[in-house]
């Protein structure tokens, strides 16, 4: 299909939308896979393309043949979503004509080994696109896998002996992405080991490290780890990952505000109220209580996620779309956060914890019951934040954050909630209007305004302007597609930063140094939070309704 014919599909679904239309736009196929290829590389299937976007994507992005290298292969997000995104992008024909991946871990297994449990993943995997004909047994032939230790050099040698042999099949280039998905302690002797073994050398080919989060547990050990990294690898080289700039809704937050004249000159204190922020789970621990003890909802949700959909919302046009242009502007809106010395913190944050409850019908044990968490533990689950900015655009505007686990429903959304008209003329117009950014389900904008009602009154009432994601007709790509796309192209423009990262963390840690508690200690009686303060299946707790004031309520979503 030419980029044409798709821009043309793609104008047409959303026209037919705009009046009502159900399907006006062809479906695209499933491409059929080419003939296997070599060793070493993929024959990418996928040519006459998945959807239309893709195709798009394919013509202008098309990375160099490369190695991917998985530390952590057979961890959950491995399992769950790196492989079904890179398999996803592999069978779209994205990813070149020669590629192929090392998983690394610690367990003993062979190359059939590995082939089969990430088969058997993707097969699990709720991520994985529809699978066609052939292609798990050719994506199979691109796997291979090495283990070790860590700390040791035996395993990154192995990893060198890779890259050798995958040469040939990679026009004489060693590119590798390396992607660190272990527990965060690991981050640092692993880049220390490729660093050692001379891998992040760029002399053979172009050398890449994706980090998971978190990046740190607080200001102090993310300064050391930004500098342990630096010894080995130069900051262009550095992917720092935050799975929520991979999601298309939070990119099209920048589309709409700087590809539209219409809403910039009113997204300022003197028409803005107040933005909410939302990242509402009704999931639970799910298993992970060993990492969530250490973590918390500040460092599992707040200092990255959240801080990165406050930044995207806050911060002044870019003047181009490119990694510096776009992080130069959240670190300066980053910047520009009102300090939360320790003796602010009860007066702008609310934690809580969830207690057992009720959702969709079902009873769900409280925090506290989930299997692996301590006794009496005091590790929010909930947070609620207040944040003010000192600039000229956001001076009196207060953006509220809020994330919790076990809430009634998943939902992501940012709101930006307009002042009240200043004199009302008609009965019931003084609302605020709302323009809503609905980040996950039901992906879309929406906005919320007083019209007449039909009659020979003026009377007023609320409706609401819908834009629904869906309207493109395609399948919303996994955010882990995006970013390890890329990254495979060395496209820095969606992942944060160095100076991000430790903005981020300075905001949080005077929340951090108030609220943290050693897991390892069972507090006291009387002493630490009152939780659970929480039902699960509820909105979380009521002090985060008072840290709104009088004039404001958080949205019912
Ligand atoms: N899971 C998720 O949904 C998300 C995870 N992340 C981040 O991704 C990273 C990975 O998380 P996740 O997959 O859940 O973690 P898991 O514990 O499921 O997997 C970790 C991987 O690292 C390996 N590993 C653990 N300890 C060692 C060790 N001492 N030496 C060598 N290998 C080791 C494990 O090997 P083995 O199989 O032998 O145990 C496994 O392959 C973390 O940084 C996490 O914060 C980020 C967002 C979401
Ligand atoms: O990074 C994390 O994110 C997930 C939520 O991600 P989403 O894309 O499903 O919104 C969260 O459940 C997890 O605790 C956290 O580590």
């Amino acid at each position: 299909m030419k980029a044409s014919e798709v821009q043309e599909n793609v104008d047409r679904k959303v026209a037919a939308q705009a009046v009502g239309v159900a399907d006006a736009a062809p479906k695209a196929k499933k491409a059929a896979p080419k003939k296997s290829a070599p060793k070493g590389s993929a024959g990418a299937p996928g040519e006459d393309g998945t959807n239309p976007f893709r195709a798009l994507m394919r013509r202008n992005r098309a990375p160099e043949p490369a190695t991917l290298v998985i530390f952590g292969a057979t961890g959950d997000l491995s399992r769950r979503k790196l492989l079904p995104a890179v398999f996803g992008l592999w069978q779209d024909g994205l990813l070149g004509s020669a590629f192929n991946i090392v998983g690394v871990g610690r367990q003993e297994m062979t190359d059939e080994q590995f082939k089969d449990y990430a088969v058997q993943a993707l097969k699990d995997s709720k991520e994985t696109d529809a699978i066609q004909p052939g292609s798990l047994e050719k994506f199979r032939e691109l796997l291979y896998y090495e283990f070790g230790d860590f700390a040791g050099d035996e395993v990154y040698a192995k990893l060198g002996r890779e890259l050798d042999r995958a040469e040939e099949a990679h026009g004489g280039r060693k590119n590798a992405l390396f992607y660190l998905s272990t527990p965060p302690s690991l981050f640092e002797p692993i880049s220390n080991g490729l660093g050692r073994l001379g891998l992040s050398d760029e002399s053979e080919g172009w050398r890449r490290l994706v980090i998971e989060k978190p990046f740190g547990r607080d200001l102090a050990s993310a300064r050391a780890l930004n500098d342990a990294i630096h010894h080995v690898w130069n900051e262009s080289q550095v992917y720092r990952i935050d799975h929520y700039l991979g999601k298309e809704t939070v990119q099209n937050l920048m589309a709409i505000r700087f590809g539209n004249a219409i809403f910039e000159p009113l997204w300022n204190r003197g028409y803005v109220d107040h933005v909410q922020i939302t990242a509402a789970e009704d999931l639970g621990l799910e298993g992970r209580a060993g990492y969530y003890e250490e973590a918390g909802v500040v460092r599992d949700m707040l200092q990255n996620h959240l801080m990165q959909l406050f930044a995207l919302t806050a911060m002044e046009p870019p003047a181009a779309f490119d990694a510096d242009a776009i992080r130069d502007e959240k670190v300066k809106v980053l910047r520009a956060v009102k300090e939360i010395p320790s003796g602010r913190v009860e007066e702008v944050a609310v934690r809580g914890q969830y207690g057992a409850g009720t959702l969709y019908g079902e009873k769900v044990p409280g925090y506290r019951d989930e299997p692996g968490v301590r006794e009496g533990s005091v590790t929010p689950t909930y947070v609620a934040l207040k944040l003010e900015v000192d600039n000229w655009r956001w001076q009196g505007v207060p953006f509220f954050l809020r994330t919790g686990k076990r809430l009634p429903k998943k939902v992501t959304e940012i709101a930006v909630v307009f002042k009240r008209p200043p004199l009302g003329i008609f009965p019931g117009g003084l609302e605020r209007n709302v323009l809503a950014f609905r980040i996950q389900p039901d992906e879309g904008v929406s906005l919320k305004f007083s019209s007449k009602t039909p009659g020979q009154e003026m009377v007023l009432r609320e409706v609401v302007m819908d834009f629904r994601y869906d309207a493109f007709g395609a399948q919303l790509e996994s955010p882990y597609s995006r970013l390890l796309l890329d990254a495979m192209v060395g496209d820095a423009t969606l992942f944060p930063r160095e100076d991000e990262v430790d903005l981020a963390w300075q905001i949080v840690s005077g929340i951090l140094s108030v609220w943290d508690t050693d897991p390892a200690r069972k507090p006291k009686k009387g002493e630490g939070p009152d939780f659970p303060n929480y039902t699960s299946g509820t909105w979380g707790p009521d002090a985060a309704d008072d840290l709104m004031g009088d004039d404001r309520r958080w949205r019912r979503l």
